[in-house]
């Protein structure tokens, strides 16, 4: 017992009060909240990386909010056409799908990519639960051709999303789970399936949820501001501002951008671009003072205003 003679015993720990109540406002603020996490195919660098993504997301989960999870694996499908010998080329930052192409791309997603994140995930308990666009009407889409030096190309299976059915995700969500999506989406015209973007999928589907946030895990720091010349992260910036740069953006980071201005632009209140090669880089984000990566909102948000 320590008396007034007595020195107060020496607490160790104490840092780790700090940390833990440095989380309070987050933790107040995003309450109840849904985020939509979207784990790109290059942020799953290791089996270490993605087993602390997995940490991430159930503590999210226990902390409060409502994790949902979108996923990608682009390098996963390329390796895997690879394997069998079909050509894996993208035009517009998107997979040229032919039918052959679109079997793999289905089998890849969601039958190795995301049972092994339902996997990871249901280490923690009985949480994760892994659908398709395709499931419930999740994801309905009809054919996208992209405008390549303003002419319109057939690119194949590729799918430009039209309708969201939130019914199974809400379900889930109701009933404490985490929902884990891949991006694939049933066809409005003719009962195939499309191949969708990954970020253009959990935008979508971040809208449709009224998402507080979406989170974009990806391989760099985020939007670099004079890429690949500099490393200089833009670390906030407004719709229009971000509008404004999208026409000088190139490959992966199109689809993330366009994604983050859709969200944005339809009632999600801020979505940020983080690296996913940091380890715990969710829980950074979420819930510690620093804020990592970048982050766009909506116009009516100044931009110097808190995260
Ligand atoms: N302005 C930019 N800032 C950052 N990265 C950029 C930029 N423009 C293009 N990129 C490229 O976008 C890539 C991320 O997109 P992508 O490869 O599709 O990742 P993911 O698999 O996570 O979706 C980066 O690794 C980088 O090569
Ligand atoms: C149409 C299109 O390009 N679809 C993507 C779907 C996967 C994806 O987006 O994965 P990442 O997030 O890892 O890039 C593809 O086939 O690669």
């Amino acid at each position: 017992m320590s008396g007034p003679q007595t020195p107060a015993r020496k607490h160790t720990a104490l840092p780790k009060a700090r940390i833990l109540i440095e989380a309070l406002p987050w933790l107040t603020r995003h309450q109840g909240k849904t985020v939509v996490v979207k784990f790109g195919g290059n942020a799953m660098i290791d089996e270490d990386l993605k087993a602390a993504f997995a940490q991430d997301v159930v503590f999210l989960h226990h902390a409060g909010l409502k994790p949902v999870v979108v996923h990608g694996g682009g390098p996963q499908i390329s390796a895997q056409l690879d394997k069998q010998g079909l050509v894996s080329e993208f035009k517009a930052g998107l997979r040229v799908t032919t039918p052959e192409a679109m079997d793999v791309v289905r089998m890849v997603l969601a039958g190795q990519v995301q049972r092994e994140l339902v996997g990871l995930l249901n280490q923690h308990g009985p949480l994760a639960v892994g659908l398709t666009g395709e499931d419930a009407h999740t994801i309905t889409a009809t054919k996208h051709q992209p405008l390549i030096d303003g002419v319109p190309v057939d690119i194949g299976r590729v799918g430009e999303v039209t309708r969201i059915d939130t019914g199974a995700v809400k379900a889930l969500l109701e009933d404490g789970r985490i929902p884990v999506i891949s991006s694939i989406a049933r066809a409005e015209d003719d009962g195939h399936v499309y191949n969708v973007n990954a970020d253009t999928a959990a935008a979508a589907l971040a809208a449709a949820l009224g998402a507080e946030t979406l989170m974009v895990l990806t391989d760099v720091e985020g939007l670099y501001e004079d890429w690949p010349h500099s490393d200089e992260v833009i670390s906030r910036l407004t719709a229009t501002q971000l509008e404004k740069l999208l026409p000088d953006l190139s490959s992966g980071m199109v689809p993330k951008m366009e994604g983050c201005l859709f969200a944005v632009r339809n009632g999600v209140n801020t979505a940020r671009v983080i690296d996913g090669r940091v380890p715990h880089s969710i829980l950074l984000e979420i819930f510690t003072d620093e804020g990592i990566g970048t982050m766009v909102v909506p116009d009516d948000r100044s931009v110097t205003e808190g995260k």
